[in-house]
């Protein structure tokens, strides 16, 4: 189960002191760029598109390898290079699968995490603006972009930019160049497990803080950035106070990645955490992330949806912004992935993506990624969308199987994979909007099946996190019921890495789980340091396996 680190860590973290010391514009773009040749921001993406000019190719190569003065850093040399050109296309808060004819709306400066009437808010950008390019162009630019450092497009989630945060100041934005995760084909797991041949693992967990967060906070905490040097306050929704805007910290509630991935980019930028963790039920590995980024980090004796909770009322009170997905804002940066997926097929479209879900905002931040991209011509349809969720908190598995009808939360109960051990998702909405819309389908997984896809997996080579081996038990018992075909192109999506969860596969493997056969598992075997006993323990092995 989740590491109880009471035992391991909690004495140190009681004693230790942990306190660290709208406008719209709209402008036409063949003023501010020609047709099929890149806009200003673009200019910025290729260290070749400075120097166009050069005549030779030696020129090219000087040129390419001093792009910038040895004094300028790339900050500063994106800004050099910027232009007016950043701000053709904008986008806005709107209420939740509002109707065109909603008059609300909200600038992405005004800190608003839900609508009037108390509904999700999403963000919507000015698709008139970017349909003035056709699918070609963005599919060009953003493929232009990839593998380079040039800023701030050197990250997976910021070479779309104009589609995530158009109007963002490339100066404010706070990045670890994230994203352009590997897309892995599974070709063993597929192949001796399914029967499948073109099955791929998206490993959005090999990420800096290890998990997807990273691409929703950096959009978030580079917002956050922009607000404390416009100096615009925090006034929460129903929030009595203001306070100066370098007053003000960033929070969330965590099952363990959000909190690791908000903590390390305020840290980069400077910028106060604070996050709420539910005691005793994340692992070690996250625990100690944003310990030490310097965060200031609440154990509190209950569950992650008492936690969320309670951090949506404090954020009503207190000067700090809300960093968990009920903002909007962070499904902008997570959208990208689908993006990423459709670029790493060559913009070849897959028949199925299965998604782990726990808070539910990532499901919809997947529909959202792969719509935009059919909107506006990129492609021509979306995939069948999977939501795969642990048997042990599945609030969504039960809604789907009901038919739909009323949503009702549960107590979720333990389970391995315990970032999605969430029993009142807060974007149940968006979830439902996105599997509605998808043709979807939701799926659960026991604590055995999921820790025996993870076992299975691992060892074909991935080292998976157990939320992924929740998304592999759905793909399995898709397979298995033939919904699944063996030639269908489909998606995993990995969502964070393994090695943050070392402790489950330490229990699997050492059979120490209560009830559960750990029929995959391959404990280490003791040998005394002597050459006869190492030999005849190989003999033994060799004999019996049958390479
Ligand atoms: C590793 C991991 N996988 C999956 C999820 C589920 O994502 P979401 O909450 O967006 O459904 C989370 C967080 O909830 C997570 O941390
Ligand atoms: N797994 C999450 C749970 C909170 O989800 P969020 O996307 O709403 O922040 C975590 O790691 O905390």
């Amino acid at each position: 189960m989740a590491t109880s680190y009471s035992s391991l860590f909690h004495s140190s973290l009681a004693s230790t002191s942990l306190t660290h010391k709208h406008k719209h514009l709209h402008c036409n773009p063949k003023l501010a760029f020609p047709r099929r040749r890149y806009p200003a921001v673009v200019s910025c993406s290729a260290s070749s598109d400075h120097h166009s000019s050069s005549s030779t190719a030696a020129a090219a190569a000087a040129a390419t390898k001093f792009r910038r003065p040895s004094d300028e850093n790339i900050r500063e040399e994106a800004r050099r290079h910027r232009s007016s050109a950043n701000t053709t296309f904008s986008a806005k808060y709107v209420p939740f699968n509002a109707g065109p004819d909603s008059p609300e709306w909200y600038s992405l400066d005004e800190i608003v995490y839900r609508s009037r009437s108390g509904g999700l808010l999403d963000v919507q950008h000015d698709m008139e603006a970017l349909k003035k390019f056709d699918g070609a162009y963005w599919r060009d630019l953003f493929d232009s972009r990839v593998g380079k450092t040039t800023w701030p497009y050197g990250s997976g989630v910021w070479s779309k930019k104009e589609w995530v945060l158009p109007e963002i100041d490339p100066d404010d934005i706070v990045s670890a160049f994230e994203g352009n995760s590997n897309l892995f084909w599974a070709e063993r797991f597929g192949k001796e497990f399914l029967g499948m041949s073109d099955l791929w693992v998206k490993h959005c967990g090999i990420s800096h803080t290890g998990s997807f967060k990273d691409l929703g906070m950096t959009v978030l905490v580079s917002q956050v950035n922009r607000l404390r040097k416009m100096k615009r306050p925090v006034v929460g929704v129903g929030c009595a106070s203001t306070a100066d805007s370098r007053g003000y910290s960033v929070g969330c509630a965590s099952t363990g990645d959000t909190s690791a991935a908000l903590s390390a980019y305020c840290a980069s930028a400077g910028i106060p955490s604070i996050v709420f963790l539910p005691a005793n039920k994340i692992s070690i590995a996250q625990l100690v992330q944003p310990i030490a980024n310097g965060a200031f980090v609440l154990s509190i004796d209950t569950d992650f949806d008492g936690c969320m909770k309670l951090i949506r009322e404090v954020t009503a009170e207190l000067p700090i912004y809300l960093a968990n997905s009920l903002n909007s804002l962070r499904l902008e940066g997570q959208k990208t992935a689908a993006i990423e997926i459709l670029q790493q097929f060559d913009w070849e479209v897959p028949d199925w993506v299965i998604v782990p879900g726990g808070n539910l905002g990532n499901i919809y931040a997947f529909y959202k990624g792969f719509k935009m991209c059919e909107e506006l011509g990129l492609v021509d349809r979306i995939p069948r969308l999977v939501c795969a969720q642990a048997a042990n908190a599945n609030p969504l598995y039960l809604h789907y199987k009901s038919g739909w009808k009323d949503f009702k939360p549960v107590r979720a109960n333990t389970t391995f994979a315990s970032a999605i051990q969430i029993g009142d998702p807060v974007s149940i909405d968006r979830a439902v909007y996105a599997l509605q819309n998808s043709n979807g389908i939701v799926e659960e997984a026991t604590e055995e099946e999921l820790m025996d896809a993870m076992a299975q997996a691992d060892s074909t080579g991935m080292f998976i996190c157990p939320h992924t081996g929740v998304a592999l038990t759905a793909l399995i018992k898709l397979r298995q019921s033939g919904v699944i075909g063996p030639m269908d192109r489909t998606v995993v999506v990995s969502t964070a890495h393994g090695l943050k969860f070392t402790q489950s596969k330490v229990d699997y493997h050492s059979k120490a789980i209560l009830d559960m056969a750990c029929r995959f598992a391959n404990p280490p075997v003791e040998v005394k340091a002597d050459f006869g006993a190492v030999m005849d323990t190989l003999k033994t092995y060799l004999g019996n396996k049958s390479f």
